[in-house]
């Protein structure tokens, strides 16, 4: 059986990519360091995904197993050894730290093996894999180095599935919305994964998806948070935010209309299509887990900003945009340290110095000037 090693056994691991290599016939390993979700992956062997929706379609998930990253090394560079994908689901911030391991893998692999192995980083974040493949690069000497090409292939790739925090008592089962959408970039023929579609070039589908969906999300979630709201589901029924959402949305629309030749109507039935996958009330999904790191959240190429500067740049419309940027700057979760970080930089420093070392945004840009109007309006 082929092999497949996961790194992040959380929502989407879990819920998406890990189901679909094990759905394609692959044993998939799991690393992680949770114990307890290690450890109970390799007691039960197996695990649901249910689907959130009227029937809740279960399906069963076998031929996984469970690695701790930080206390089993030698177990992952034996798995990473043997594996045809490499593939993450931890968050674009834990890429650095999970690279040195895969690099000693790497090393040890191009020793004895001329395989190919395949290495995709399933995140939320434009370049992932690229980001990825540097982090590796620095942890590997130079006779490795040589040894990548044709046996080691990175890929960037775009996911696309709403999975909430779990609300199981530590089950490993994993409620997932229906939809789903995997877009890899690559023009190599590679082992089928059923459910992976594979494109020439990822920047129309990544930007798409993450100036859509993401950018529609975050509106949501940190106006939401702004009143008091828990879930998505809940805050989109105030119609105000619903058309706010709307109006940034015909925001990031308009850019990438203009920027990848898209059908406008096409484009609008897209959004139709995400408002709709929002309003899943069996998805129970925190206004806080898609609000979560704020900072992450409020860089130059995520979700909000680089939209705006496109917009600006195209002399495009982005006030709807500023005013979710105002928003994101408010979120004050106290469980999230990023947004405790940055509460504490706009104490010390003001709101202009977060957008110009966070967003990479100028004090003196219209960008930022109308982020600061509409900061100072919401706060009051
Ligand atoms: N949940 C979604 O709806 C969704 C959809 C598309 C993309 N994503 C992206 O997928 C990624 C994962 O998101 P998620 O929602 O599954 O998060 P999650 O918190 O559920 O899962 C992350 C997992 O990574 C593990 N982890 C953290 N640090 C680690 C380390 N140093 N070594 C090994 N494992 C470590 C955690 O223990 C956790 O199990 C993010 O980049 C997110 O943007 C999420
Ligand atoms: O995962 P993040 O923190 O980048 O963003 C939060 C949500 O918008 C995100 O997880 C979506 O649910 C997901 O991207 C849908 O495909």
């Amino acid at each position: 059986m082929k092999l497949a090693v996961h790194f992040g056994a959380g929502n989407i691991g879990r819920g998406f990519i890990g189901a679909l290599f094990s759905q394609s016939g692959y044993h998939v390993t799991f690393v992680d360091i949770a114990e307890q979700i290690i450890d109970k992956l390799n007691e039960e062997k197996k695990y649901q995904v249910k689907l959130a929706t009227d029937a809740q379609e279960c399906m069963t998930i076998e031929n996984v197993s469970g690695l701790n990253n930080l206390k089993q090394e030698k177990e992952v560079i034996e798995a990473i050894q043997q594996a045809t994908y490499l593939t993450t689901a931890i968050g674009p911030n834990i890429l650095p730290r999970i690279a040195p391991l895969i690099a000693k893998g790497l090393t040890e692999r191009l020793k004895v093996s001329n395989e190919k192995l395949y290495i995709i980083a399933c995140e939320n974040q434009i370049s992932a894999t690229d980001l990825l493949k540097g982090y590796i690069l620095e942890n590997m000497d130079e006779e490795t180095k040589q040894k990548l090409q044709n046996r080691v292939y990175f890929f960037n790739s775009a996911v696309d599935r709403i999975v909430p925090i779990q609300d199981n008592q530590g089950s490993l089962d994993v409620l997932v919305e229906p939809y789903f959408e995997w877009v890899v970039e690559t023009s190599e023929t590679i082992p089928p994964i059923d459910g992976m579609k594979i494109v020439a070039n990822l920047a129309p589908f990544i930007e798409r998806k993450l100036f859509t969906v993401n950018t529609g999300h975050a509106v949501i979630a940190y106006l939401g948070y702004l009143q008091g709201k828990e879930t998505i589901d809940q805050t989109l029924v105030d119609e105000m935010i619903a058309k706010q959402v709307h109006a940034t949305l015909s925001e990031t629309g308009a850019y990438l209309v203009k920027q990848y030749n898209l059908d406008p109507d096409e484009h609008q039935q897209y959004i139709h299509k995400i408002m709709n996958r929002f309003k899943n009330a069996y998805l129970h999904d925190a206004v806080t887990r898609v609000g979560r790191s704020p900072l992450r959240k409020l860089g130059p190429n995520d979700r909000l900003v680089r939209p705006a500067i496109e917009a600006n740049k195209a002399g495009l419309s982005y006030e709807h945009l500023a005013y979710a940027i105002a928003a994101a700057l408010l979120f004050d979760d106290q469980h999230d340290e990023e947004a405790i970080q940055m509460q504490e930089m706009i104490k010390q420093h003001g709101v202009s110095y977060v957008l110009k070392e966070v967003s990479g945004l100028t004090e003196d840009s219209e960008i930022t000037q109308q982020v600061v109007s509409h900061y100072n309006n919401l706060k009051k």
